[in-house]
């Protein structure tokens, strides 16, 4: 098990943080919970269909903002930010992996990663390099000019976490990433994963699949939106 420095700021610290939608009738997607992820952790978070898992994943990739508690991002605390701060700090610093790619159809897979970079203030040709860059890093150093109807499903996946990647992001935040592959291809992009990891990122992966949420050092079931049993490997 990789040892996580305690001393360090934690990529996520939610402080009884949960959402509850005002309806009417008012529902309770997630119960105020405490989670900490730290610097380079690979934590998974499994529950049943309706459980809160994107309820979460909302708050976490800042698409939805807790109606109660706290939420730090790498130490920022994200209450009170207004929309364009609030962007600029999901851009730079989570990258998001979907179940089902989010690719754009016309362009290549080499500019589908760089358009990640469009609000950096580099290059265009820097942008290429990064682009280029992130690809080989995935292994698709051969498809770089490939649009994506000519890809695979895991070449599909690989793009999208070159995307997520090239912009160095704190936090991976991957939401059923192997939902639409194979078990073999499932099994490649865990895989990745698992390098990704080994290279220091911190991952989080969202699931209803046991044998994903399996992957992870450490796995939180959530359960009628409470965060629930946590298992460390
Ligand atoms: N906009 C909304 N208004 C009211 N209730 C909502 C809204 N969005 C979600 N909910 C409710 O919040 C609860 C949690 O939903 P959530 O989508 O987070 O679950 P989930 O675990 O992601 O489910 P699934 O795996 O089916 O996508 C559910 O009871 C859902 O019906």
């Amino acid at each position: 098990m990789t040892n996580h420095e305690p001393t360090e700021t934690p990529v996520i610290e939610l402080r009884g943080a949960g959402l509850t939608y005002v309806g009417p009738p008012p529902v309770v997607a997630l119960r105020p919970c405490d989670l900490v992820v730290q610097r380079g952790e690979f934590v998974t978070v499994v529950g049943p269909s309706g459980a809160g898992k994107s309820t979460l994943l909302n708050i976490i990739g800042l698409l939805d903002i807790p109606t109660h508690g706290t939420y730090l991002l790498d130490g920022h605390d994200t209450a009170g930010l207004g929309d364009t701060d609030r962007t600029a700090l999901r851009g730079h610093r989570i990258g998001f992996v979907f179940q089902s790619f989010h690719l754009l159809p016309h362009r290549t897979a080499l500019e589908n990663v760089a358009l990640a970079l469009v609000y950096r203030s580099i290059s265009h040709k820097e942008r290429m390099r990064k682009a280029r860059e992130a690809l080989v890093r995935v292994g698709l150093e051969h498809r770089v000019d490939a649009v994506p109807s000519t890809l695979s499903g895991g070449e599909r996946q690989r793009v999208a976490i070159a995307r997520a990647m090239v912009g160095r992001p704190s936090l991976l935040l991957c939401d059923e990433p192997t939902g639409n592959l194979d078990t073999s291809t499932a099994a490649s992009i865990l895989e990745l994963l698992h390098v990704l990891h080994g290279a220091g990122m911190t991952i989080l992966v969202i699931t209803h699949d046991l044998t994903v949420a399996q992957q992870g050092e450490r796995t939180i079931t959530i359960r009628d939106g409470r965060l629930t049993e946590e298992v460390r490997r």
